[in-house]
């Protein structure tokens, strides 16, 4: 500031001086290009000291389906939902801000699913909306997220909104996210023995607010709710031939029907003859998980934050509050997931895929993770009205790397 400008600060308290709440509010544009839908979060943070963490002021949350992977042959089209998400930006920031103001798109795991060519010929559609946007275009503005990275950035948002990374005596919370086509495991190891027990490519360290973080994380591709349908189904990586038919006895008997993932048409459908209920479907369903999933123990004693497809089907099932969200054991869902598929009929009006899906959280937890029956999952969509998304601390870690926070 100039001293003319500054004059007036001796009578305000530094956070309420108009040019410092001016000077120190700026935005961050974050782009979730995810396997079901596409969605951009315009942040608004508030730097009030150089010695605390940015607060988030506020967030514009807007989302389209499908996502961008179901544009594999029409990027142009693809990209054209982006630029529709971006629209809403160019009415939020001020005009002053656009040029400081930066852009990412960051995709996960349905790009990760697409061939290169494929997936690059979206994400070069994508760069040339950015480029022709009035915000500021970092480098590696548009490109897949690694794995890794979606679940560290993740428990970063969640730790960062419940306070756990400010100050002393920091309990961190560990996080669950259940994609459409993959899901994450995040924590803060506490005990020694965890972190001699685990693969070394288990272990990342990540350094934000001049903290370093050595977490356990991984995203399993592959096993997002959707994907796991398609396991179930015996139809995940297959080549489809036309007419193929594929069968389980998690959906109600007399269904037939077919459905799109990632650009592919699969018809699925009931066994007429067979078993239904959830025991067959169990079985059906440990098939996918039992064995391909790494279980460490100190989780089994610990309590998660768990968002996404675990919030939206205990949502839909009243298990939780929509809105307010809740906290459930691990066996809330096998109970749930008993009483919907030895039902059937009662609930297949809603989704054909309930008792499927509701199987196969059951299972992945117990025995993908192994997690024990009482092991307690806090479920939430927004703490401090801020969506709970890998989103908000991948804009964090852009404005670190563009030197614009601390
Ligand atoms: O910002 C968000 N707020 C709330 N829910 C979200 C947000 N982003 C994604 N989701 C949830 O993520 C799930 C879909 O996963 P997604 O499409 O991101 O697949 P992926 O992570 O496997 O690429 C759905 O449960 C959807 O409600
Ligand atoms: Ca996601």
């Amino acid at each position: 500031h100039s001293n003319r400008e500054m004059w007036f600060q001796d009578f305000f308290p530094p956070n309420m001086c108009p040019i410092n709440a001016k000077a120190n509010t700026f935005y961050g544009i974050m782009f979730d290009a995810g396997s079901t839908g596409t969605r951009i979060h315009i942040y608004t943070f508030v730097q009030k000291s150089p010695e605390n963490l940015p607060e988030v002021e506020g967030e514009i949350f807007e989302s389209v389906k499908p996502g961008l992977s179901a544009y594999a042959d029409q990027p142009e089209k693809g990209a054209e939902t982006v630029k529709a998400l971006l629209d809403m930006a160019v009415d939020a920031v001020p005009p002053h801000l656009w040029k400081k103001t930066p852009v990412v798109l960051k995709a996960t795991a349905g790009l990760r699913l697409l061939s290169e060519e494929k997936a690059q010929a979206l994400l070069s559609e994508v760069k040339e909306v950015f480029e022709e946007s009035p915000f500021l275009v970092p480098e590696d503005s548009v490109g897949i997220m690694d794995g890794s990275h979606e679940g560290i950035l993740a428990w970063i948002t969640v730790n960062f909104l419940t306070g756990q990374l400010s100050g002393q005596n920091q309990q961190t919370v560990g996080i669950l996210d259940l994609g459409g086509a993959s899901t994450q495991i995040t924590f803060l190891p506490r005990f020694e023995e965890t972190l001699k027990e685990t693969p070394e490519d288990f272990l990342t360290s990540f350094e934000m607010f001049n903290s370093t973080y050595k977490l356990y994380t991984h995203s399993y591709l592959g096993f997002g709710l959707k994907a796991a349908r398609l396991a179930t189904l015996g139809a995940l990586n297959m080549e489809v031939v036309d007419g193929q038919m594929f069968r389980s006895s998690c959906l109600p008997k007399q269904l037939e029907a077919e459905w799109h993932f990632g650009g592919v048409k699969y018809q699925y459908g009931g066994n007429k003859e067979g078993e239904t209920g959830f025991k067959p479907c169990y079985l059906e369903v440990l098939k996918v998980v039992k064995g391909k999933l790494h279980q460490p123990d100190e989780i089994r004693r610990s309590s998660f934050y768990a968002f996404s497809y675990y919030y939206d089907r205990a949502a839909d099932t009243n298990l939780i509050d929509y809105e307010r969200g809740g906290v459930l054991e691990v066996r809330n869902f096998e109970r749930k997931a008993k009483e919907v598929c030895d039902n059937m009929e009662r609930y297949s009006s809603a989704s054909p895929f309930l008792c499927m899906d509701l199987t196969y959280i059951t299972a992945l937890l117990k025995e993908g993770f192994g997690f024990r029956d009482n092991t307690v999952l806090k479920l939430t969509k927004k703490v401090n009205n801020i969506e709970t998304s890998w989103t908000l601390g991948a804009t964090f870690y852009l404005l670190q790397s563009l030197g614009m926070t601390y």
